[in-house]
């Protein structure tokens, strides 16, 4: 793979102007957090779909168009952000209550992983995990130390599944909408229809489904080969009249450098894996574009 000399960092500080993004209406009953203009559930049907790196990914390419991005990894399972960032130690908190994000390739970021020891397996029971979380989600200093500080977006990755735990949280979270990612075979045994049923059922809109591993490219010689057939993805969404956001692929660039801690998107942000982020992002940001708007209220920050 080809070595990128300039860093992302140094990409997005020297030449993206800052863009900042209008704030969608939430679930019926529950309040935006001040902090967050809009926040993006990112859920799956079952485990190991690539979920986390999805979230990282596509994180990185809303950062990349100009937004204040984070990222809370709410995966009580298995928090794999902070390796897939590079992330390790605690996070700072000043007055022992509310957190700091951590940073990393120019976005926050805060996992449940960083609260707890590394070794330490995670046997919660779902009010304990739900009310963790929650907490981690109101406590954190989203966007920095001021009164008035805001992120654009922060995305969240849900625990895999459709459990109580996902339930609660999506039914607990104000979230603007809800992303859903799926492989090939996830499509075909129809556990991402068991996410989608479960976001109705708590309101939250579906922004649409975003297709992981699709096609695999050669490490060698770039050939690109459909291994599980072609347009099963949009077949699905059209069935569920959800949009599908985008088609990624299976590449090794994408686990090696989720690995490693610096995502493909940070690593390399001209590649190919690259571009199909991007392109998933943008048709992401267009998805929520069409969702009300937060109703503003005066005194609020919604504007
Ligand atoms: N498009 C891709 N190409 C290559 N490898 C990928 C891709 N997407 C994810 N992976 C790899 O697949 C593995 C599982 O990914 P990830 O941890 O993101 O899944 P997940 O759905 O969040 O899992 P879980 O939530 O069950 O822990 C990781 O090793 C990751 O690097």
């Amino acid at each position: 793979m080809p070595r990128f000399p300039r860093t992302f960092e140094a990409r997005r500080m020297s030449s993206i102007p800052r863009r900042p993004a209008t704030a969608h209406a939430v679930q019926p009953g529950l309040k935006p957090l001040p902090r967050i203009r809009n926040l993006i559930a990112v859920g799956s049907g079952k485990g190991g779909v690539g979920k986390s790196t999805t979230a990282v990914n596509l994180a990185l390419a809303i950062a990349a168009e100009g937004a204040r991005v984070g990222v809370l990894d709410a995966d009580v399972y298995g928090p794999s952000i902070p390796t897939m960032l590079g992330l390790t130690g605690r996070p700072d908190s000043p007055d022992g209550k509310q957190i700091v994000p951590m940073r990393a390739h120019g976005i926050e970021a805060m996992s449940i992983g960083l609260m707890i020891e590394e070794d330490s397996p995670l046997i919660w029971r779902g009010p304990m995990a739900t009310s963790a979380l929650t907490q981690l989600l109101e406590q954190t200093l989203w966007g920095g130390a001021g009164e008035d500080a805001q992120l654009d977006y922060l995305i969240v990755d849900l625990p895999p599944g459709t459990g109580d735990i996902q339930l609660t949280l999506a039914q607990k979270i104000p979230v603007a909408g809800a992303v859903i990612v799926t492989t090939p075979q996830d499509v075909a045994t129809l556990d991402a229809r068991k996410a989608l049923k479960m976001f109705e059922k708590v309101h939250v809109p579906v922004l649409g489904l975003v297709e992981n591993m699709a096609v695999h490219v050669c490490s060698n010689c770039g050939h690109v080969e459909h291994l599980f057939g072609q347009g099963g993805g949009q077949r699905i969404a059209a069935q569920y009249g959800v949009p599908l956001l985008g088609s990624l692929p299976l590449d090794i660039g994408i686990r090696e450098q989720g690995d490693v801690g610096t995502p493909i998107f940070a690593f390399a942000p001209d590649s190919a894996a690259a571009e199909a982020y991007r392109a998933t992002a943008r048709a992401l940001l267009a998805e929520l574009e069409k969702r009300p708007r937060a109703q503003v209220s005066l005194g609020a920050q919604l504007l």
